[in-house]
């Protein structure tokens, strides 16, 4: 039976690439969790993906012990939480299952908008924040003025913020010691009803679904009869079990404690994260009678899809495949929505919703990869409502779902509400491109002497185009940003139509403001001149708004064999180049009589480049 007084719960929470999941790392290797020889850099970012990208998507919750100056060992709980604004949801997930939260600031960067929409978020769940400094290995860290940065954020005196690197180790014994103090222990009460929260969960091919569970009250024991109390789904407790980063069972789960439960369920939607599971009414062992709590836990909101694009399988044929592997990647990613589409372009595909431009790349990623898929990506769009003059509310998640517009009284568009931090030398740029962006300034705050806070209200569809990249490029990557949304607004959009040879291409049609429809059709049809090869005939590229023509440009078609120019005896060459134009080929498709190659359907993405 695990001593509730000496439980800690934490999440760590920074933003991206501040060091997070390098700091988890020292605590496992700090408390032993982890043999040497098993230590791996970023180890509990199991995803191949997440290794590669250097980022976590997916949160963990590890089980460590840690014998702190007072003598006393203490368990920790340690919930690592992905830091890119997409999975944010992640992390307001996570820290219901804590009571602290270690908020890691880059002592090199300072302050970023992500350490405050996550320093917001724990704030807002009531944990106790433990701010330190890392990366003062770093020549370049500037641990005074970020101290004072974090120092001001939270009220806090900057002399007591601890300063560590993950990467040396250094001062990371001393943030555990801090922990122990300033973390209170789980409440909770052993003998109530039991109530544990779903805070995550996964899909494990032979054993179902496994909960990430935070018990609250009461004790979970493996055979208890247990319920899921918002979907009212009844299951036995197979198995009970903590990470230690692995699965490792064990008897009971106790209030504060955090583990998780196996079923057998095979369904993700009957034990949904968010859900409180509590024992149904029975007698356990010695004759112990186990009630029913009456109450269940405050659960989340359900998170929405944000953006949206088309996947298509470049053969047709894998279109089976492709649902299949859908399902698939669905059981472990709840964020995940997904309808079957049909273009006349690209054949039979999918409407696939994400919570933004990372998770779309991700998950396209996963899908090629993990299911040996070869796929077609339309332009990534927001999902629009449309209220139409007979009254009937439509929502549309595809441009080319988009009515005659005789029909339609009012169309709606998401939007958000954005905020930017960025050095002061860089506010002017900033604004100019929130205001070309249709953004609406709401406010300007300053952090510290020499950088701004910023809030805009901006459509979504203005920003997951490419708005982060040109942030980005404006403020020689200074900026930082992240966004809530807030709601639809009506808006004057228009359905800009793409023609190749006189034929409308339904998957290259887009929704924009009337005033942007002449600019964007000029760009977007140049930009595609350069993405679409010469074909034996010309091609013109027309952007239409109904049947007005905004906008014209021509492929013209080719004359020379592309090997002519080689000399007449090289062979090797010549197949070299050859072969180069078959695997270039591949990623086309036959759109009436014109080859497109995937780069023209996601070349919208390209149309802020030249700024
Ligand atoms: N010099 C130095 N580099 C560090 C330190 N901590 C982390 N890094 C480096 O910073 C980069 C980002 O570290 P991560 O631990 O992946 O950051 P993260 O916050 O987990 O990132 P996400 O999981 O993507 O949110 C990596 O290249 C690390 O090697 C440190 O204390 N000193």
């Amino acid at each position: 039976m695990a001593d509730q007084s000496k439980i800690r719960n934490f999440s760590i929470i920074a933003h991206i690439d501040h060091g997070k999941s390098t700091l988890a790392d020292r605590i496992l290797e700090l408390t032993e969790t982890v043999a040497d020889r098993d230590m791996q850099d970023q180890l509990l970012d199991s995803m191949e993906l997440e290794r590669e990208r250097g980022i976590t998507i997916k949160s963990q919750a590890v089980r460590v012990y840690f014998d702190a100056d007072d003598g006393e060992t203490y368990m920790f709980h340690l919930i690592d939480t992905p830091g890119h604004v997409d999975f944010t949801y992640e992390v307001s997930r996570s820290l219901q299952a804590c009571e602290g939260a270690l908020l890691v600031v880059d002592a090199s960067q300072g302050v970023e908008a992500q350490t405050l929409a996550n320093t917001y978020l724990a704030v807002d769940a009531g944990l106790e924040i433990i701010p330190c400094l890392n990366k003062i290995d770093l020549p370049g860290a500037e641990p005074e003025r970020v101290g004072a940065e974090v120092a001001d954020l939270l009220g806090e005196d900057a002399d007591s913020i601890l300063r560590i690197s993950g990467k040396t180790g250094e001062g990371v014994e001393a943030v555990l010691n801090q922990l122990v103090k300033t973390v209170p222990a789980p409440g909770g009460d052993r003998d109530a009803p039991a109530r544990a929260l779903i805070f995550d969960s996964e899909f494990d091919q032979y054993r179902g679904v496994v909960a990430y569970i935070r018990v609250v009250d009461g004790v979970f024991k493996k055979g208890d009869k247990i319920t899921a109390m918002a979907a009212g789904t009844e299951a036995d407790v197979d198995e009970l079990g903590i990470f230690s980063p692995q699965m490792v069972p064990i008897n009971e789960l106790g209030p504060g404690e955090v583990g998780y439960v196996i079923t057998g369920i095979k369904d993700v939607m009957l034990l949904r994260v968010g859900d409180t599971i509590t024992h149904r009414a029975q007698v356990r062992g010695q004759g112990e009678k186990l009630v029913p709590a009456q109450e269940p836990l405050p659960g989340y909101r359900e998170i929405k899809p944000m953006v949206f694009c088309g996947l298509f399988p470049t053969d047709n044929a894998q279109y089976p495949d492709m649902r299949d592997a859908l399902e698939k990647l669905s059981l472990n990613d709840a964020a995940l929505a997904w309808e079957p589409e049909t273009s006349d372009a690209l054949g039979f595909g999918f409407r696939i919703g994400f919570l933004g431009l990372l998770h779309m790349d991700i998950v396209r990623e996963r899908l090629e990869r993990e299911y040996d898929l070869d796929l077609i990506a339309t332009m990534p769009s927001v999902g629009f409502e449309l209220e139409l003059h007979d009254g009937t509310i439509q929502e549309i998640h595809s441009p080319s779902a988009y009515p005659d517009p005789t029909f339609i009284k009012e169309v709606r568009e998401p939007y958000v509400k954005i905020h930017i931090l960025t050095p002061t030398e860089y506010v002017g740029t900033t604004m100019e491109l929130c205001q070309d962006k249709r953004g609406e300034h709401q406010g300007m705050q300053y952090i510290s002497a020499d950088r701004v806070q910023l809030t805009y209200d901006v459509p979504l569809g203005e920003i997951v185009l490419d708005f982060f990249d040109q942030l980005k490029s404006r403020t020689r990557g200074y900026a930082s940003l992240d966004y809530e949304p807030i709601g639809l607004r009506a808006s004057d959009l228009v359905k800009l139509d793409i023609l190749l040879s006189g034929e409308p291409v339904d998957a290259l049609s887009l929704l924009v403001h009337r005033t942007k429809a002449q600019e964007m059709g000029k760009k977007f049809t140049e930009k595609l001149k350069e993405k679409i090869p010469r074909q034996m005939f010309d091609v013109p590229i027309q952007a239409a708004i109904g049947g007005r023509i905004l906008a014209r440009e021509t492929v013209k078609a080719y004359r020379k064999d592309v090997t002519a120019k080689l000399y007449g005896g090289d062979i090797s060459r010549k197949r070299k180049l050859l072969e180069k134009q078959k695997a270039g080929k591949k990623r086309m498709k036959q759109v009436g009589r014109v080859e497109v190659p995937q780069e023209a359907f996601l070349a919208v993405l390209e149309l802020g480049d030249d700024k």
